[in-house]
């Protein structure tokens, strides 16, 4: 299969939008009509940029209310269309995408129809072009692939074929069966899109929340088994009309649109077993099995400030590093790194962003492999110099230039600790019950979201769920969640289209997206928070309301409130299963932890975030 892309996903101007395309190492692009008439340049330009940086235009489009026309009308579609076929031959692209009509105008009947199609095909073929059909979901006629392909069929000319697009077969929910018939020569275009589950008419869902394959909700890989079953093997382009790409970056969302087709197409792969001629192989999703570390980048008079705070938290240093001024702190199975070695990555991440999370590492199956993954994606590998002896950790570079390392038993990198640190001897301390890490948030640009998304989603074996929308006291957070089976990794991407939320504040106090905060989950909340208290650590104080409600709500006793209340713990439920959290007070530059208990409960206490939010925000506004 070709790979291409429409013009139409990315963001900028028409030369932006190819360099992009060429730069994500698509082989072909279709032009969007609307890209072209906002060219400064003639379509021959347009032709000489897409051959020198190695591309092909696939098809021009959209050519718009073509099919069932009475006259006068009718004439005046034909003689458009041969003017497109001028453009087209200046621009070097054979192929024109007729969607369905949406006119009022036009009359319905596929055999009127298929009539108008077979002499388009003729005009177009007298010029050595073609055309494809393509059933918009709110085509005033045809809105079902059936019926297009029923009249592609009936036109019954070789220059006449089908576009079959996932967006507009799966939104309506087709039964997908009819795919598997239709000769795989006569599909000459397959455009592919995913989308969220929405309820809402299907042009406002089509025009603005498509997303790549893997980002939303469709049943992109039963679509992707019934094209298979015909043989096709032609192109496959991405058809994204989607707000948040049109703000963002096009370099990469066009990788990202580049890592979503080799992920389906590897998928398709596995599930099939078919021979995909020049697919790329990846190795299997990496099977995650926790958080090995999260490392701080600080300078040396905030490290003095961070191991306060981590000694009030029950954490112990656990190790020094034996060449770089690096120290290993523990309690139960978490480990927290603190860099303020004066060279390297996490110096310079330190000089753009103040104390902050520079690093993840994730414990996984096999981490040669995952990087190996990695790279296939299109992911940026990452790689500095190690000291004699010391471990080189592979990693990745992750949100915000932040790094991803891969840590795994199989090849002996889990030995690091005792490979590349000193072990500090152990006092008597036994810490505050906190056992590992739950879960780990981070804040990002909301038209980033769905890029990382992708990029956790791409290379792990982990699922995402549902989007929450939190109220913070200035505006709307979406809040995402992306998870292991087993949910030992718990991962939360936050962005806001408001500048006004902690998420979005955070962003600027940062410089960028990153890690805003770590949960860390003890087996006992109570006894933690005593203890956290004893240590002097500020929590974040819950409002009194907050429990009056929770006691009305809930079957908990008055005594059980109390408990809560006295600790400033949030409580959710979730048929038996319970869920407690606390917080700290912010820390320098917004960054902040949590410390939750679970019990057999799945999710993040999402009706408890906008207290937390509004308690964070009061406090925020007092300093
Ligand atoms: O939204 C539209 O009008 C539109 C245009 C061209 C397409 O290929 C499509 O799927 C939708
Ligand atoms: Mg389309």
């Amino acid at each position: 299969m070709r790979k291409a892309i429409a013009t139409v996903c990315l963001s900028g101007t028409l030369t932006e939008k190819i360099e992009a395309i060429a730069a994500a190492e698509f082989k072909g692009v279709e032009i969007f009509e609307n890209d072209l008439l906002s060219f400064n340049g003639t379509p021959a330009e347009v032709r000489r940029m897409i051959e020198r940086l190695g591309l092909e235009t696939i098809t021009f489009q959209p050519f718009r209310d073509f099919e069932g026309m009475p006259e006068p009308q009718r004439a005046k579609v034909f003689a458009r269309a041969e003017r497109k076929f001028d453009v087209m031959e200046e621009l070097g692209c054979d192929l024109l995408m007729v969607c369905s009509n949406v006119s009022p105008d036009s009359l319905g009947g596929i055999e009127r129809a298929a009539a108008d199609f077979h002499e388009l095909g003729e005009r177009a073929a007298k010029r050595g072009m073609r055309v494809a059909f393509e059933a918009l979901s709110w085509g005033r006629h045809i809105h079902d692939y059936r019926d297009s392909w029923e009249v592609v069929r009936r036109a019954n000319h070789p220059a006449v074929g089908l576009v079959l697009d996932s967006f507009h077969v799966l939104a309506r929910g087709t039964d997908l069966s009819a795919i598997r018939s239709i000769p795989s020569d006569k599909i000459f275009l397959v455009q592919m899109a995913d989308a969220p589950k929405l309820d809402m008419d299907y042009l406002s869902w089509s025009r603005h929340y498509r997303c790549f394959p893997g980002q939303g909700d469709l049943p992109i890989d039963d679509f992707m088994d019934a094209l298979h079953a015909t043989g096709f093997d032609g192109l496959l382009s991405l058809e994204i009309f989607n707000d948040r790409f049109r703000a963002g970056s096009a370099r990469s969302v066009a990788i990202d649109g580049q890592r979503s087709l080799i992920v389906m197409l590897d998928e398709l792969r596995r599930r099939t077993g078919a021979a995909l001629p020049g697919l790329q192989t990846l190795p299997p999703k990496a099977v995650c099995s926790g958080v090995e570390f999260v490392e701080f980048a600080v300078d040396e008079r905030s490290a003095v400030g961070l191991e306060h705070v981590l000694k009030g938290l029950g954490f112990q240093k656990a190790g020094l590093h034996r060449s770089k001024a690096v120290t290993r702190w523990r309690q139960g199975d978490i480990n927290i790194v603190v860099n303020a070695d004066k060279e390297g990555f996490a110096h310079s991440f330190n000089i753009t962003h103040g104390t902050a999370v520079c690093a993840l590492a994730l414990r996984v199956d096999d981490a040669p492999k995952t990087v190996d993954r990695a790279i296939t994606l299109l992911d940026q590998p990452f790689q500095q110099p190690v000291g004699p002896g010391e471990m080189n950790i592979p990693a990745v570079r992750g949100l915000g230039g932040s790094l991803l390392y891969f840590v795994d038993c199989k090849t002996g990198l889990d030995r690091h600790w005792d490979l590349d640190f000193e072990p500090v001897a152990a006092d008597d301390f036994t810490g505050v019950g906190l056992e590992s890490v739950d879960h780990v948030s981070q804040s990002m640009h909301y038209e980033e979201m769905l890029t990382w998304l992708l990029f956790y989603t791409s290379l792990l074996d982990a699922q995402k769920t549902p989007i929450q929308a939190v109220i913070d006291p200035g505006g709307v957070v979406q809040s995402q969640a992306i998870e292991t089976r087993d949910g030992k990794l718990r991962l939360i991407l936050n962005a806001s289209q408001s500048q006004r939320t902690l998420s979005s504040r955070f962003l600027n106090e940062f410089f960028g997206s990153g890690v805003q905060h770590i949960a860390l989950a003890t087996g006992d909340i109570f006894s933690t928070i005593e203890r956290l208290k004893e240590n002097g650590v500020d929590l974040l104080p819950i409002p009194e309301n907050y429990y009056d409600d929770l006691e009305a709500r809930t079957d908990l006793s008055a005594e059980d409130v109390d408990r809560l209340r006295s600790a400033n713990i949030l409580y959710d439920r979730d048929g038996p299963d319970e869920y407690f959290q606390a917080y700290t007070k912010t820390l320098a530059g917004g960054f902040f932890f949590e410390i939750v208990q679970r019990r057999n409960y799945q999710g993040y206490g999402a009706m408890n975030a906008p207290i937390r939010l509004a308690s964070q925000t009061r406090l925020a506004m007092e300093v």
